[in-house]
């Protein structure tokens, strides 16, 4: 059995009279890349401040590396880079790390030759001794993921690490957590850029709306809107179009698109094309992108939320 890094159980947090995360769970597998999508005010913030006690949720059974949420001894092992994390403007970022690395109880000539090693790995190890309110956005969101490995912690939490971050720096940050997964560390990172968590996620899970729609691998969610996409040489006839249409399948001009999990599953519909004549010029696999998939989830969960409160 995968051994878990997160487990939660059930996890509800009200604001007041608003519920914010409404009785959720969610396992991310220790040493995996786990990205927790939602849309602005999905609950991911909400989720993760639970995890780490700087919020007080209203319910929660879980573990977190292995011990109950709100362990004070695991927090130790755990990194945190907040969403719009703030350092202040007179310190260098040198300095923001090793502020970290006080409270993580590190110091001396580890945490020195530590927090220089982080500089480097994110890619400031000439603007170290500069101060932070010479920095661009994209440079103090590379501090804060500095200070947020000073413990060399076992998991880390990201919330949005690439905000503000150009896209060659981003390119940077995925292997900064590609690293940090070879290293052995759990990666969770809360992100609403579906395109990056595709790229480095092993298991990926949908927030809408303070519940979850969706968990699983990016292969298993992506996997169920499996289809080929096929393109004739002109136009399908209207009398094959017709008989394809009413199977389920979309025809538009030179264009198909068959819902097929297996390539088994449309050699009948090539062979009706070529017995009517018709010439085959391009025949792909294709998958629905995360980016549809999310779409699709948010949008019928909210469908369904209207429904219930109609
Ligand atoms: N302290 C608070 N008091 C009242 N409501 C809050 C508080 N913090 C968050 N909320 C509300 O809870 C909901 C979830 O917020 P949260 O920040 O967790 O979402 P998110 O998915 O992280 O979104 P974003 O990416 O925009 O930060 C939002 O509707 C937000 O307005």
């Amino acid at each position: 059995m995968t051994e878990s890094a997160v487990e939660i159980e059930y996890l509800r947090k009200r604001y007041g009279s608003f519920e914010a995360l409404a009785g959720v769970s969610l396992l991310a597998p220790k040493g995996s890349v786990f990205g927790l999508l939602g849309p602005n005010g999905a609950g991911k913030s909400t989720l993760v401040k639970s995890l780490l006690t700087i919020i007080r949720p209203t319910e929660c059974r879980g573990t977190l590396l292995g011990k109950k949420i709100g362990d004070r001894a695991t927090l130790a092992k755990v990194g945190y880079l907040p969403e719009h994390a703030k350092f202040p403007d007179y310190l260098t970022g040198r300095q923001v790390i090793a502020y970290s690395a006080g409270m993580a109880g590190v110091a001396g000539k580890i945490a020195k030759q530590r927090i220089s090693r982080l500089l480097d790995l994110v890619g400031m190890g000439a603007w170290g001794d500069k101060r932070v309110g010479t920095y661009s956005k994209g440079m103090k969101q590379r501090v804060g993921l500095a200070q947020a490995l000073v413990n060399e912690p076992e998991i880390v939490f990201l919330d949005e690490p690439t905000d503000g971050v150009d896209p060659e720096g981003r390119i940077e940050i995925r292997k900064i957590i590609e690293g940090m997964k070879a290293e052995g560390r759990t990666v969770f990172v809360n992100s609403h850029l579906l395109g990056e968590v595709e790229q480095v996620a092993d298991q990926v899970a949908i927030l809408s709306q303070g519940r979850m729609i969706r968990s699983g691998s990016i292969s298993e969610l992506t996997g169920a809107g499996k289809h080929y996409e096929l393109r004739t040489s002109g136009p399908v006839p209207l009398a094959i179009r017709e008989k394809l249409e009413s199977a389920g399948m979309q025809v538009a001009g030179d264009r198909l698109t068959i819902p097929a999990s297996d390539a088994s599953e449309i050699q009948g519909v090539i062979d009706a094309l070529r017995a009517s004549g018709v010439i085959i010029r391009e025949l792909k696999e294709a998958r629905q992108s995360l980016e549809e998939l999310f779409l699709s989830a948010v949008n019928s969960a909210r469908e369904a939320v209207k429904g219930g409160a109609a």
